[in-house]
């Protein structure tokens, strides 16, 4: 039975059954304690009925029925594929109730069933507008599941307001600078040793998005310690193994929202994993702390601040700002779950979807070409040139393909969930009382017709050529698109990490054409254009198979 019906029913029998028990005159014991069960009955009923029933006033928008959400979950469906398979229920929900007139529109505004509670999901830019840049009628959901608040603690992408601001002040420096691109390129050419060895077996391939984590797990090592982790080389290093085991372990809902999985050997071996890269983390931030005295002990000072770690930065920020080893811990700790499987799923879409539309790849080529000059013959792995950031903002074309890749496949599906502080209305006039969870719904903004148009659903980087003005560069913010476009987020809370990540894109893409012309031969799905995800909080594409050639031999 449905269970939306089966707790209809039994709501329906329980107060059926109230008045009787408690308005016999003649109360014994007996009735009493009926009485009380009923009452209880009741409220379990109330409060099962309201957990799995969206609230009257939200009922007007589509959603995908609770049994569909909890059996997408239990079935371990990839990431996007859960994602898809929710928007379908709730596409065909919307066409039984006649909200729309065929799946090929998008409703505005739609509802998700999450653990318990309903959030009301926006697909329209109006909405989304309201919610990142009204601050003050929005405030993230503060939330916890399995060991997520043992593991990222309380970080500056999962905190209120007042405490994000403390928190901002002193992480807000650190990423406000330059980038020195040998921090992506750095890793970029050890990819390029690796990828050379394939590139030279006819008939090989590669892929690319378990190397492209890798390859992004060591450009955030470098740019938040200083230090290479060098996963592309030692993939099973104690520290890039433990990481790594944390995002299967602590990471995937299947696992987390079982309800002994505190007690069962997954959760325990999260706890493990966790006090172990804690205490990398915190040999960091000794090692840190004695090395920024060293500095002004001895007055050597690296005045090149475009490569000094972000960890020293804020570290440095921290002194006469209240801001604890904990606090330190907690977002190098979100620098890395935030900025690692985001970018490694750009780029690997990147080179999918170029390696899908060869004059697509040409035409990106060709631009980094006549901006750095060609690839030397026979360049050694180490000397592949990258672009400066003076280059980077004439890559016009390669921007253009950049946003479109994040446009088809944003790396977070949902921007994080936000509830209202304060009564507000919606576009088409709603009034969304006060606590109501909300969020965007990226993957169906960017997914929407009304504003993208009947090729919505095509790669064409093109498309962006028109915002672009003739001396400019290509503007990666949702203002610029009228909040049709918004990967990062926009607003007070914008991803602190999109301009590292835009960089770090820019110039692995931009060696990576220079070095190779490559194509897809990954798995039936990849071919058929709709790429396998991995089960799990996050996104992670596999079945991306690439085949290079050497471009300089
Ligand atoms: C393609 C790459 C990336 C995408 C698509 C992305 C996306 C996002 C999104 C959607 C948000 C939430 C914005 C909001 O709350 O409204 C966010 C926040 C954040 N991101 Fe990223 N991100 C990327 C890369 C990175 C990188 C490389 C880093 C760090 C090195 C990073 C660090 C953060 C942090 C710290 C926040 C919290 C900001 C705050 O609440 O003040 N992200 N990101």
């Amino acid at each position: 039975m449905d269970p939306l019906a089966a707790a209809q029913a039994l709501r329906a029998a329980t107060l059926d059954k109230l008045p009787r028990a408690v308005t016999d005159a003649a109360a014994t014991p007996r009735t009493v304690a009926t009485a009380l069960a009923v009452v209880f009955a009741t409220l379990f009923v109330r409060k099962i009925y309201r957990a799995l029933v969206p609230p009257r006033f939200l009922r007007k928008y589509p959603y995908a029925r609770p049994w569909t959400v909890v059996r997408t979950m239990l079935q371990g469906h990839g990431y996007l594929d859960q994602h898809a398979i929710l928007h379908e229920a709730m596409l065909q929900d919307a066409v039984d109730r006649g909200i729309i007139a065929s799946k090929d529109e998008m409703p505005a505004v739609s509802l998700r069933w999450f653990i318990g509670r309903w959030q009301v999901l926006f697909a329209n830019p109006q909405d989304i507008r309201q919610m990142l840049l009204k601050h003050e009628s929005f405030d993230k959901t503060v939330w916890d599941a399995g060991y997520l608040r043992k593991f990222l603690g309380y970080n500056i992408a999962m905190v209120q307001i007042p405490e994000w601001k403390r928190q901002r002040k002193v992480i807000n420096p650190a990423f406000h600078r330059g980038w020195n691109p040998l921090m992506f390129a750095t890793p970029a050419r050890q990819l390029i040793k690796h990828m050379d060895a394939t590139a030279a077996v006819p008939g090989a391939s590669l892929d690319i998005s378990g190397w492209m984590q890798r390859m992004a797990l060591d450009a955030l090592s470098l740019a938040i310690f200083g230090t290479n982790m060098d996963s592309l080389n030692h993939p099973d290093a104690p520290m890039v193994a433990t990481y790594n085991a944390i995002v299967t372990e602590v990471l995937d809902a299947s696992k987390v929202i079982n309800p002994t999985y505190k007690f069962n050997k997954h959760g325990q071996r999260a706890r493990e994993l966790i006090d172990t890269f804690d205490r990398y983390i915190f040999e960091f931030i000794e090692a840190k702390t004695r090395k920024i005295e060293e500095e002004r002990r001895t007055g050597k000072v690296d005045e090149d601040r475009d490569s000094r770690d972000l960890l020293t930065m804020m570290i440095e920020a921290a002194e006469g700002n209240v801001f604890s080893r904990e606090d330190l811990r907690a977002n190098t700790i979100i620098f890395f779950m935030g900025g690692h499987d985001t970018t490694a799923n750009a780029l690997s879409f990147a080179l999918y979807r170029l390696g899908m539309n060869p004059a697509m790849q040409d035409r990106a080529r060709q631009e980094v070409i006549s901006v750095m000059g060609d690839i030397e013959p026979n360049t050694p792995f180490d000397q592949v040139p990258f672009p400066t950031p003076e280059q980077q903002r004439k890559l016009v074309y390669l921007g253009c393909c950049i946003k479109e890749v994040l446009r088809l496949h944003p790396s977070s599906a949902n921007l994080p969930e936000h509830q209202t502080t304060t009564a507000v209305t919606l576009h088409d006039g709603t009034v969304l009382p006060k606590d109501t969870r909300v969020t965007g719904d990226i993957w169906a903004l960017h997914r929407n017709r009304a504003v993208w148009g009947p090729d919505v659903t095509e790669f064409r980087p093109e498309r962006f050529l028109d915002a672009v003005n003739s001396d400019g560069p290509v503007p990666f913010n949702a203002p610029a698109h009228d909040f049709g476009w918004a990967p990062f987020g926009a607003g007070q809370r914008i991803c602190l990490g999109h301009t590292f990540s835009l960089m770090e894109q820019h110039v692995v893409l931009a060696m990576m054409l220079l070095r190779y012309t490559w194509t897809v031969v990954g798995d039936d799905r990849a071919l058929a254009g709709n790429p396998r995800t991995m089960p799990g909080g996050i996104l992670h594409v596999v079945g991306l198979q690439l085949a290079l050639t050497r471009r300089d031999l």
